[in-house]
């Protein structure tokens, strides 16, 4: 589903390639979190997925096609929900749809809607962004994002700034719409537990520039639950991908 082939970049204020000769491949319907230190280049890879940065050299290719050839092939969610305030909750998620065109106003309604639904904010469409909780601004940005139609999501530390308790929840709550749906997920987190939790494979980033990916599978199958990470193997997998960052500096 995404593949990087050779890929290098450079931040122009920079001296080096930050990303220097990167190849790495996730299978369609995969769950792939990618964790490392603050810092050390996770959300460039996004930004050169998403085509917001330009690479120097080599090839990203989405569902076996080159990026540069097509439109819309990944949905971003960054770190803050940034729903647009101005905007009902409504017409945040109409957005993507109005950007694509095409669709008819009762169309994109009947869409906004089904996508509200399906993340239980039925009742907060006429809402402003402001006067939903945290963890209810997240689950509309993810809609939003969703409503881009994509087969691949990008989803850039979407829980970070949420409390302990709404962030499980939250995670809960993921996993259940990938389960439903199985769409491609490509994951930032600091976090090693919801990156275990999470994904059937966690890609460490061990150095910058960065030049590989150290990919590790997760010994736990789907459906999950948290129960999962009383498994010793999920402990012990833990420990070790916490000393892998660890000997990279701190977290
Ligand atoms: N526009 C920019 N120009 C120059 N340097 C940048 C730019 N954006 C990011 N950087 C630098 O590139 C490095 C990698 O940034 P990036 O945001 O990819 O890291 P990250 O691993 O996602 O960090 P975090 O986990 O803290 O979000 C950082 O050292 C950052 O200072």
């Amino acid at each position: 589903m995404l593949e990087f082939r050779h890929v290098t970049f450079q931040y122009e204020v920079e001296d080096f390639n930050i990303i220097d000769d990167l190849s790495f491949h996730i299978a369609p319907g995969e769950f792939v979190s990618i964790i490392g230190a603050s810092g050390c280049g996770k959300s460039t890879i996004f930004r050169l997925t998403n085509q917001l940065l330009p690479m120097k050299s080599g090839e990203i290719l989405v569902g076996g096609k080159d990026i540069h050839a097509q439109k819309r092939y990944c949905g971003y969610m960054p770190q803050k929900d940034l729903l647009f305030p101005w905007r009902t909750v409504g017409q945040n998620l109409r957005l993507p749809l109005e950007i694509r065109g095409g669709l008819s106003n009762a169309e994109m309604e009947a869409r906004v809607d089904a996508a509200l639904a399906q993340v239980g904010l039925a009742d907060a469409k006429d809402k402003a962004p402001s006067e939903l909780s945290g963890g209810m601004r997240q689950r509309a940005a993810f809609a939003r994002t969703v409503l881009t139609d994509s087969e691949l999501l990008l989803l850039d530390e979407p829980f970070s700034a949420l409390d302990f308790l709404t962030r499980i929840s939250m995670q809960e709550w993921l996993l259940g719409q990938w389960e439903a749906d199985r769409k491609t997920v490509l994951f930032i987190t600091h976090d090693v537990e919801e990156a275990i939790f999470l994904s059937s494979r966690v890609l460490v980033v061990e150095e910058t520039p960065i030049r590989r990916l150290t990919s590790i599978e997760v010994p736990a199958g789907y459906p999950r639950t948290r129960a999962c990470l009383r498994d010793p193997r999920m402990i012990e997998l833990r420990e070790q991908l916490i000393d892998l960052l660890r000997k990279r500096g701190v977290q």
